[in-house]
């Protein structure tokens, strides 16, 4: 499991780890993971050149001591010092390495960059102590230096921890303020938020976890990885016959839109459970049937899916689905009637999937809002609504109402296509219906679609039925669990 731990989290275990530890030790262990990360980026140390912009914290000192490394192994390095003061010993160590350092870096003080230009610039404004947004000195350093690479165009920018002047709780970047953009962010002991969530996660490029072994508690937000997917995986025993393994229903499609039919039921069909059921029109009923032979009528399920291209119908639906008191995955159209399914504590168990614009609506704000707080409102309707909340996106995020939260990092942007939703709803219905709780069914089927997705498109386009029919042989390449 990939973990994000809060800075409150990080504060608490590093200062346990620090009263343990020769004074200094923690920050050396950052630095040299700090100093082979840019070291492995540039292919090299001898002769590169190296611009350390440095704030007045430890994020700073991080910078400073990597720098004194990189310069002990022939780089050249230079260090602009923009806060009022700076880590005095980080500082002190560059400078016996043969670093350069720059002092009393202001908005209208900012340095001529070296001739020659650098391979590289190291982000050591802020880290975990940074307040969102960057100050003038900050980003007028930042300007220079970006317009400095060495062949003429724009060096690599590793951020130190995160990227600064983004939010590290909550993967937010602030309003009309600016912030860096790197190419990696070399964190340490654990991730924190913005590694992990939009729109923050795309400002951190490649992200290098340096291991510092601190204690850390249980995280609020996870991202499953290949071995966490297999060990939730439901897998059939050998006593195993089709109703053992769960049976899913699907009421979504119209004759209006017969496709989410479709592909709701490739996405439940996929092979994660014993049986599919298909309730609906005649005439779409026999669409289905003619693609996916092995779907039948109505009858008892374990989980439903609904909505998904039901226009008018998609209250009647809802209602009936959730009077079985199985789990329900309420996609598009059916969101807009969750009242319909009575107070929270009479609902089935919900897995809501809007994506930012139907979360949007459930919410009453406007879907910018959504996107630029992405964790906040998953968090907020899956506490108000009582319900899973899988908020479909570049990086989804599945939140439970106890505040939990996983985000998937797989998938490509080619998933960005007519249908993939549906087949996303089909999938976690039939992970539900195979006995996984609301949390696990979402992030896990969320996870698999995304690496269904990558797998399917090969670099290039695809549709979303591809995504469907690669569900199996994602499956078959998770490692034994
Ligand atoms: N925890 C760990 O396990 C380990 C942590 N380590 C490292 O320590 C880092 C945290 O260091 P930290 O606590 O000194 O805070 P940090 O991020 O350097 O910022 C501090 C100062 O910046 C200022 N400032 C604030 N906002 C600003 C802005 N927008 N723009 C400009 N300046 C701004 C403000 O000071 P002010 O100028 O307001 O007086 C604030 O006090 C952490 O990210 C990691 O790199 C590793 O070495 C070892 C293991
Ligand atoms: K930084």
């Amino acid at each position: 499991m990939r973990c994000a731990h809060t800075v409150e989290q990080v504060r608490a275990a590093e200062s346990q780890l620090m009263a343990r530890l020769p004074e200094g030790a923690l920050m050396q262990r950052a630095a040299t993971g700090l100093g082979h990360a840019v070291a492995e980026l540039l292919g090299g140390v001898y002769g590169r050149r190296v611009l350390l912009l440095v704030g007045s914290g430890d994020n700073g000192g991080d910078a400073l001591l990597a720098g004194a490394m990189l310069a002990r192994r022939g780089a050249r390095v230079e260090a602009w010092q923009l806060g009022e003061r700076w880590h005095d010993d980080g500082a002190a160590a560059l400078r016996a390495a043969g670093g350069r350092c720059v002092t009393a870096v202001s908005a209208t003080a900012t340095p001529a960059p070296a001739a020659g230009g650098y391979d590289v610039v190291v982000d050591g404004v802020t880290g975990i102590g940074g307040r969102p947004g960057l100050r003038d000195a900050a980003r007028a350093a930042l300007d220079v230096a970006l317009a400095a690479g060495t062949a003429g165009g724009r060096p690599l920018v590793v951020a130190v921890d995160t990227p600064s002047g983004v939010d590290v709780e909550t993967g937010e970047l602030p309003e009309g303020a600016d912030h860096v953009r790197a190419d990696l962010t070399v964190t340490f002991g654990t991730h924190k938020p913005v590694h992990l969530v939009e729109p923050g996660a795309s400002a951190c490029g490649a992200v290098h976890l340096v291991d510092l072994g601190l204690d850390l508690p249980p995280a609020p937000l996870e991202a499953l990885q290949p071995g966490d997917v297999s060990a939730l995986l439901p897998r059939p025993s050998l006593e195993a016959h089709k109703y053992t393994r769960g049976v899913v229903g699907v009421r979504a499609g119209s004759t209006t839109y017969p496709g989410a039919a479709l592909l709701s039921v490739a996405g439940a069909a996929s092979g994660l459970v014993g049986m599919v059921r298909y309730v609906g029109s005649d005439a779409v009923a026999r669409t289905v049937r003619e693609q996916h032979p092995e779907v039948v009528g109505e009858g008892r399920v374990q989980s439903w899916v609904v909505g998904s291209g039901s226009g008018d119908d998609a209250a009647q639906h809802l209602r009936q689905a959730g009077s079985d008191g199985v789990p329900v995955v309420v996609d598009a159209d059916a969101l807009a009637h969750l009242e319909i399914l009575g107070a929270a504590e009479q609902r089935p168990p919900l897995v809501l999937t809007p994506h930012a614009g139907e979360l949007a609506r459930l919410l009453d704000v406007e879907r910018e809002q959504v996107e630029e707080r992405q964790l906040h409102h998953a968090r907020e309707a899956a506490a108000r609504f009582g319900a899973t909340v899988l908020l479909k996106g570049p990086h989804t995020l599945a939140a439970a109402p106890d505040g939990r939260v996983r985000v998937t990092t797989t998938g490509t942007p080619w998933l960005a296509t007519a249908g993939a939703g549906d087949v996303l709803g089909g999938v976690v219905g039939a992970l539900l219906a195979a006995g996984l709780e609301p949390l696990d069914a979402a992030s896990v089927g969320s996870w698999l679609h995304g690496a269904a997705a990558t797998l399917a498109a090969a670099g290039g386009p695809i549709v979303a039925g591809d995504v469907a029919r690669a569900l199996p042989a994602v499956v078959r390449g998770l490692p034994l669990a």
